[in-house]
């Protein structure tokens, strides 16, 4: 089953909380056609759903802390299947959190085309995450785990947009721009795969 995804284009997007990943990932998937599989809204899903795991992954992610990396990795292999014989590629939207989450998603699933790395300044960041807290209904949107949430995201997942610098597939954008100029940076990282 797994071999259905495995010629499939794969693009990881990067970026801290905030920063405008979601909002680039819709802009691609409505031009591309991309699958868009947002970590974050699968885990957000399994909580919904109220069953005994959604119920441990909230109080995790309430702390603003990183779910056990098995779990996040069986859920998006799992859409990614789901997904294999309509999507014309896979937009893989926060994951990898930590290096080691890179490395076990490229042992049973694929190696990622790009990485999109869309950055903002902490404080920009901040502003938004607030902003969206007023009507997000996002257990996590609050001062406190999102100041846990940025620092976790400097100490952890930085150093994975060092490791695929290393590969040569990071697409830097800017995404202190408005939403619409960076898409079209966007595009042309796409454009040239
Ligand atoms: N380039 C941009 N300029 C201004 N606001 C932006 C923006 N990109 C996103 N936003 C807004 C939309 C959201 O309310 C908030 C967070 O965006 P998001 O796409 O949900 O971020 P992420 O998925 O990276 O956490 O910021
Ligand atoms: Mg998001």
């Amino acid at each position: 089953m797994a071999d259905k995804i495995k010629d499939a284009k794969i693009i990881f997007v990067v970026g801290g909380p905030g920063s405008g990943k979601g909002t680039q990932c819709e802009k691609v998937v409505a031009k591309y056609g991309y699958t868009h599989l947002s970590s974050g809204d699968l885990l957000r899903a399994e909580v919904g759903s109220g069953s005994e795991r959604g119920k441990t992954l909230q109080a995790i992610m309430q702390k603003g802390e990183l779910v056990p990396l098995d779990t996040v990795l069986d859920m998006i292999k799992d859409a990614m299947i789901a997904k294999a014989d309509v999507s014309k590629g896979f937009l893989i939207d926060g994951y990898p959190r930590e290096v080691k989450q890179g490395e076990e998603f490229e042992k049973k699933i694929g190696k990622p085309c790009l990485l999109l790395y869309v950055d903002a300044k902490g404080e920009t960041m901040v502003k938004r995450l607030l902003k969206r807290g007023e009507t997000s209904g996002r257990a996590d949107d609050n001062e406190e785990t999102i100041k846990k949430r940025l620092d976790l995201y400097y100490q952890a997942t930085e150093p994975v947009i060092a490791f695929y610098e290393g590969r040569g597939i990071v697409r830097k954008v800017d995404s202190e721009l408005p939403p619409d100029e960076v898409f079209s940076h966007v595009s042309k990282a796409i454009d040239s795969l």
